[in-house]
């Protein structure tokens, strides 16, 4: 990688001891012409919270999509723990530790919170019977489901849930099958403010108990208190790798993504 390369990705410096649990290095993702994903590059290292933002539509999702196996890549290569992962099937994928939450959840309504939850702990029982990550937060299902405030609704139908708590659901569910990397896509978005400080305490929570998440998010408050790092993108490219306070400090961020204080 050039050095202006590892500038832009925020890779670490040659030499430097630290394996990426995660690198995306070029990775691509076409719909017909349209280039979704136009060479995007960067790492996310053990335990790192990763805030992948940018302008709607600049790639965010597909990125997710693509590292969690829902699309195919066009392009590129995704690493994980050293190992080439890119094009391969979402469920075993969860297996070697990769899972997501949705923007969009859709547990199964019909099912009560809890059988949402074991389901989700029996598709990620290959992770369970290697007898990864056992114990913590992601041990036991009922510890999951009090860590993310469900307990009271652990025999409520899903379908009868708010969305906030299908959101809480959605994270339980990922959760359940005991990830190392966690990609959580736009959590914040119609929480209101004592759920996003529940929520923000809880992923630093994970984060400090070993897992990495990638954080998609459009709220940047929000990105300011659970992030470690940002990556901007644009144009599915990267614009800027960094912390906040040094993307609000770039014109280029400013400009496409970020706007003059006073547009706020
Ligand atoms: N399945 C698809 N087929 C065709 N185009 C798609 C598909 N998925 C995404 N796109 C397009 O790819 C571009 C990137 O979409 P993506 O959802 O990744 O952006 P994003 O950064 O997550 O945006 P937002 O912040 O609005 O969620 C958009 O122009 C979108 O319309």
């Amino acid at each position: 990688m050039s050095s202006e390369a590892a500038v832009a990705t925020g890779a670490p410096a040659a030499g430097a001891a630290t394996v990426p649990l995660l690198r995306v290095q070029g990775l691509a993702k076409h719909f017909g012409a349209f280039r979704a994903l136009d060479g995007v590059s960067f790492d996310v290292m053990p335990g790192e919270v990763l805030g992948l933002v940018g302008p709607n539509g600049s790639g965010k999702t597909t990125c997710i999509n693509v590292i969690t196996g829902l699309y195919r890549p066009d392009g590129g290569s995704i690493l994980y723990q050293g190992r080439p992962v890119g094009g391969m099937a979402a469920h075993r994928l969860v297996h070697q530790g990769i899972n997501r939450s949705f923007q969009i959840p859709k547990p199964f309504k019909s099912l009560t919170v809890r059988q949402n939850v074991e389901v989700a702990r029996t598709y990620g029982q290959h992770a369970a019977r290697a007898g990864e990550a056992e114990g913590g937060v992601a041990g036991d299902i009922g510890e999951l489901l009090r860590f993310l405030g469900l307990e009271q609704h652990a025999d409520r139908m899903a379908g009868e849930l708010t969305s906030a708590q299908q959101k809480m659901l959605d994270l339980a569910r990922a959760l359940a099958t005991r990830p190392k990397l966690l990609c959580v896509d736009e959590l914040g978005a119609g929480l209101n403010p004592a759920e996003l400080d529940l929520v923000a305490g809880r992923l630093r929570e994970l984060a400090r108990s070993g897992i990495a998440l990638l954080v998609v998010e459009h709220l940047m408050d929000f990105v300011d208190e659970v992030t470690d790092r940002l990556i901007v993108l644009s144009a599915g490219k990267n614009l800027f790798a960094g912390t906040l306070a040094q993307a609000v400090q770039d014109p280029r961020v400013v400009e496409v993504f970020l706007g003059a204080p006073d547009e706020h």
